[in-house]
């Protein structure tokens, strides 16, 4: 079936529609991983976007249960140049197409992603509609008017409060639309975790006495979160602070920094940020549109992304508080920055390298 992506700035282009056939609006963006479709599609802070895969063929090896990092796919729509229809690994469980039917998620395949691509890369991301009619210029114009991404974190988020069993370090995560592999980063660690909503009131977080917080990944601008910042200035006055991408935007945010929105973003698996402290490039996992700009007194940088010299880590000058926009969990992406989920640990045993 015939399906159209119409972009903001009027530019339209044809493709076939597959998965579960509806209009769908969101914000255009590409993700250049060569494989981890599936961890980017159930990644939350994708919410409400339409994703475009740079890598030509996406859904050869399928959807296997296991490396799902939320219990749904997220985007509003996904774009392909080719969809593999054949899926082949021991793992699989079923093909992409399937699963996206499932979900009520359309994708559209055969067009020049690209050129899209391109588009997106010097234009930066806008807003599109993906559709199996012909809309007027005037539809066209209330449908991306109507849309916006505000307070994502509040459709993502936990609505109550849950516990992960564990012996260890007993690890407080705020849920702004966390990803599953740093719950089993944590608990590999033997941590305890209870996971609470993004607006749980702050005497709820610290009545269970955690060894230490973390604020996590999500979708959306950050700002959108200011009314919680009260809530991580006291938490970084009393715990151990560990914040991943939106959490690493949020703690800026809070102790008084500033954030802005990226051209395109980084969305891919292979983006090198520099250790300051080591001296070390990690190659790193990335996926987000929101950058920190401003950096207050407080916080020294850590981390810079070497492609664009953009802020990648913070850490605080006084308390054990520190932080990515990279995302040491990976899934999708290279491993090598997990080192971070063991400073945490130590900064949880009272440690002295983020004091
Ligand atoms: N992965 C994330 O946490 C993304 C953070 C934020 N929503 C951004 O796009 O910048």
């Amino acid at each position: 079936m015939k399906a159209q992506l119409i972009l903001e700035n009027g530019k339209k282009f044809e493709g076939r529609a597959f998965g579960y056939k509806q209009e769908s609006v969101g914000e255009l963006v590409f993700t250049t991983g060569m494989t981890g479709y599936q961890e980017v599609l159930t990644d939350p802070s994708y919410h409400g976007q339409i994703v475009t895969f740079t890598y030509p063929l996406i859904g050869n090896y399928g959807i296997n249960l296991e490396d799902i990092e939320s219990a749904t796919p997220h985007p509003k729509a996904l774009i392909v140049r080719e969809k593999a229809n054949y899926p082949s690994n021991w793992r699989c469980e079923m093909g992409l197409e399937g699963y996206l039917k499932h979900h009520k998620i359309m994708g559209i395949e055969a067009l020049d992603t690209r050129e899209l691509t391109k588009i997106i890369r010097d234009q930066g991301t806008m807003k599109a509609i993906i559709t199996l009619r012909e809309l007027t210029e005037s539809q066209i114009a209330q449908k991306l008017n109507q849309f916006n991404n505000i307070h994502a974190v509040d459709r993502v988020t936990t609505s109550h409060s849950y516990e992960v069993l564990g012996e260890g370090k007993h690890v407080a995560i705020i849920d702004f639309g966390v990803k599953e592999n740093i719950l089993r980063s944590l608990q590999l660690r033997n941590c305890k975790i209870t996971v609470f909503p993004a607006r749980a009131k702050v005497k709820e977080v610290l009545s269970i006495n955690p060894d230490g917080i973390l604020l996590s990944n999500g979708p959306g601008d950050p700002e959108d979160l200011m009314d919680i910042a009260d809530n991580i200035r006291t938490f970084v006055e009393t715990k151990p602070v560990f914040g991943i991408c939106l959490g690493h935007q949020i703690l800026n945010l809070a102790l008084g920094g500033s954030s802005k929105k990226m051209t395109f973003g980084h969305r891919g698996c292979n983006h090198p940020v520099k250790d300051l402290q080591q001296g070390k490039v990690y190659i790193t996992s990335q996926n987000h549109g929101y950058v920190v700009n401003e950096v207050p007194e407080t916080l020294e940088i850590t981390h810079i992304n070497l492609n664009d010299q953009s802020v990648e880590g913070l850490r605080h000058r006084k308390h054990p508080a520190f932080s990515v926009q990279f995302h040491p969990e990976a899934s999708p992406g290279p491993q090598e920055t997990k080192y971070l989920f063991d400073e945490f640990m130590n900064a949880m045993k009272g440690g002295q390298d983020h004091a």
